[in-house]
């Protein structure tokens, strides 16, 4: 008896389903905002009970035929949203819009393309989200239809994130969908991935089903999203870009975001916007950086890296601090050395090495206490990590973008936040272009206080003669660093020729190393150019490897000693941890009704 009962709410709802989506598609096209302008300021603070009588007023002006203008609206519930999205943003205590969500949501809502650029933390998820979400509501689309959106981000760990905001703001929607994100039931994954209807995906994850998946069809599809657009239209994801653009329709809404949005007018033609809303809210603002950062730089002598990181925890063993080291190896090693060192706070490493799920939880577990996180740019975009206190740059990153996005795990909408990142005397540049006037950048060079330095490298080596398998790992991390450094393309800032041998002795020394380890850069008797190396057999070179000298002047690759292969160098190619392209660690989680990760088709309007 209890599915006619069903079936009767069913199809109640949808036919109120059907009245709502009526109004809101005459709402929306009546109270549009004119393409290329912005909400006006919002005007003195009012009460919230007046707020809220404001909003029940829009809504029944708009049900009487009276429309307003919703691009002044700084309230969501004045926003034309179905009765669902409203209660689940309520539900999640999301009231007031932020800067980017007012001056994007408006013309989002009404179909136009948008680029949309705001600082770190400031709320870009949900200007997307919910525009997607509104879309196929008002589209009525079901399962039957397939995929109805592509949300693209550059990391499994942040399409995960994603999926969550998706699923908070959709929960009374009926909607499927998933993050893509594990290697696991790629099979079970290739039956389902046709009936979902918004996926969230690194591009090679997606590129991996326009492979493999027969019949994997998107030619349905009202909207795509890049989210961090700037990395995914970068030359590294180019290929896989290129093919799906080349498999999904034309006409569609597009939606790209980003702290820092990609001028390149190449790279936006490629994506085929259509008359798009170039929205920059921070544009005029003083900074690039949240206004509630505070930032300083200090210069510290590699040798002295470890020493400064040691010391600096010891004097913050109170405070949630992410840790960025420019490779695995590095990440790995510091933790492991740490660990065994005590610093009275509980440590957690994570990179690209490691599974999803594992991932995750360590995310979990930094969100909810107070720990230190050494860690890969794995994370340094757009993961959210409520309270961060610290972010300390140890590496130097490899753009002033870059350094934008580590600093904006911390200071995340209207929280405090401070940053320090360490440069070595031989990366002085990135200083003069992380305080360049164009920058926007406002940081503060101090002194470390010598007196305050711990000195440790005495204690590593103990640890190593104890651990001799951390011996091996000291010396992986040795080399990375040095070829991280090598493979950096901003030869203003990383040039190894600027480092003496006695300072990579010393750097060696203050990782506990008893010796240097022989770092080997071949210089071939060609002189093979970095083009032609890419069609040399490394593997096959390195066995009979021409082992010269480390003189960073000849013309050479270099190769890492006797370890591993992937200790080798070559160019650099996205899909490596160094690069935080996890493409090759993409697995799809497959979602399966009843699974927490599913948005349960069919469900009623609560
Ligand atoms: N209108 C809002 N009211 C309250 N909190 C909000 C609002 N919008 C977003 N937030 C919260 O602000 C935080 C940052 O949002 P979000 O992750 O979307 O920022 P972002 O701009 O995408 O940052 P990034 O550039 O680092 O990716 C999140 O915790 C989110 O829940």
């Amino acid at each position: 008896m209890r599915r006619p009962q069903r079936r009767a709410l069913a199809k109640q709802s949808r036919a109120k389903d059907g009245d709502e989506i009526r109004l809101l598609e005459a709402w929306i096209d009546a109270g549009k905002p004119l393409p290329g302008t912005k909400p006006p300021p919002p005007s003195e603070e009012s009460s919230a009970a007046n707020a809220r009588a404001r909003a029940r007023d829009v809504v029944a002006k708009a049900a009487a035929g009276d429309y307003s203008d919703y691009g002044a609206s700084t309230r969501f519930d004045e926003l034309p949203l179905s009765k669902k999205t409203k209660d689940a943003l309520r539900k999640a205590g999301y009231k007031e819009m932020s800067e980017i969500q007012r001056a994007a949501l408006p013309h989002a809502l009404c179909g136009h393309d948008v680029l949309g650029a705001a600082k770190t933390g400031s709320g870009k998820t949900l200007a997307f989200v919910i525009p997607v979400i509104e879309k196929l509501y008002r589209e009525k689309w079901s399962q039957e239809d397939g995929v109805g959106c592509i949300i693209l981000s550059p990391t499994n760990d942040l399409a995960g994130q994603i999926w969550e905001v998706v699923r908070k703001v959709g929960k009374h929607h009926n909607f499927s969908g998933g993050a893509i994100v594990k290697r696991t039931g790629i099979e079970q994954e290739k039956e389902r991935i046709n009936s979902l209807n918004i996926l969230v995906c690194t591009p090679g994850r997606l590129v991996q089903h326009f492979d493999e998946t027969p019949n994997f069809d998107c030619s349905n599809l009202q909207i795509l999203v890049l989210d961090e657009a700037d990395q995914i239209l970068d030359k590294n994801f180019k290929s896989q870009v290129d093919i799906i653009l080349s498999q999904i329709p034309k006409a569609r809404q597009t939606l790209l975001f980003s702290a820092t949005q990609t001028k390149s007018v190449k790279d936006l033609a490629r994506v085929s916007l259509k008359n798009p809303e170039y929205i920059s809210v921070h544009e005029q603002a003083s900074t690039a950086t949240p206004d509630n950062l505070e930032q300083c730089a200090m210069i510290v002598p590699l040798e002295q890296k470890l020493n400064m990181l040691w010391s600096f925890i010891k004097r913050h063993l109170k405070s949630k601090i992410l840790v960025f080291l420019s490779s695995v190896k590095q990440v790995k090693f510091v933790y492991e050395i740490f660990k065994k060192l005590r610093p009275g706070i509980p440590l957690k490493c994570m990179h690209g090495r490691m599974k999803y799920e594992v991932q995750q939880a360590i995310v979990a577990e930094f969100s909810e206490s107070t720990s230190v996180l050494f860690s890969t740019d794995i994370f340094s975009r757009g993961l959210d990590i409520g309270n961060v206190d610290w972010v300390v740059q140890v590496d130097c990153p490899e753009s002033v973008a870059l350094y934008i996005h580590r600093v904006g795990r911390t200071a995340r909408y209207n929280k405090k936040g401070k940053s320090l990142i360490f440069l070595c005397p031989e990366e002085e540049r990135m200083l003069e272009k992380l305080k360049a006037t164009e920058s926007k950048i406002p940081i503060n060079v101090r002194k470390p206080k010598v007196e305050q330095l711990e000195q440790i490298s005495q204690n590593v080596a103990a640890v190593l003669v104890k651990f001799p398998n951390l011996q091996q790992l000291g010396k992986r991390a040795f080399v990375t660093y040095l070829k991280s450094v090598y493979l950096q393309g901003d030869k203003e800032v990383f040039d190894l020729s600027r480092f003496s041998a006695e300072s990579f002795a010393a750097y060696a020394s203050s990782l506990g190393l008893p010796v240097t380890p022989k770092i080997r850069f071949v210089s071939h008797k060609k002189n093979v150019s970095k083009k032609d190396m890419k069609d040399i057999d490394v593997k096959q070179m390195k066995h009979k490897a021409e082992v010269i000298e480390i003189n960073p002047q000849v013309n050479r690759y270099m190769l890492a000693d006797d370890g591993p292969d992937d200790d080798i160098l070559y160019p650099k190619k996205p899909n490596t941890d160094a690069n935080i392209y996890d493409g090759l660690d993409d697995i799809l989680s497959p979602k399966v009704p009843g699974t927490d990760t599913h948005m349960e088709p069919e469900k009623i309007d609560e």
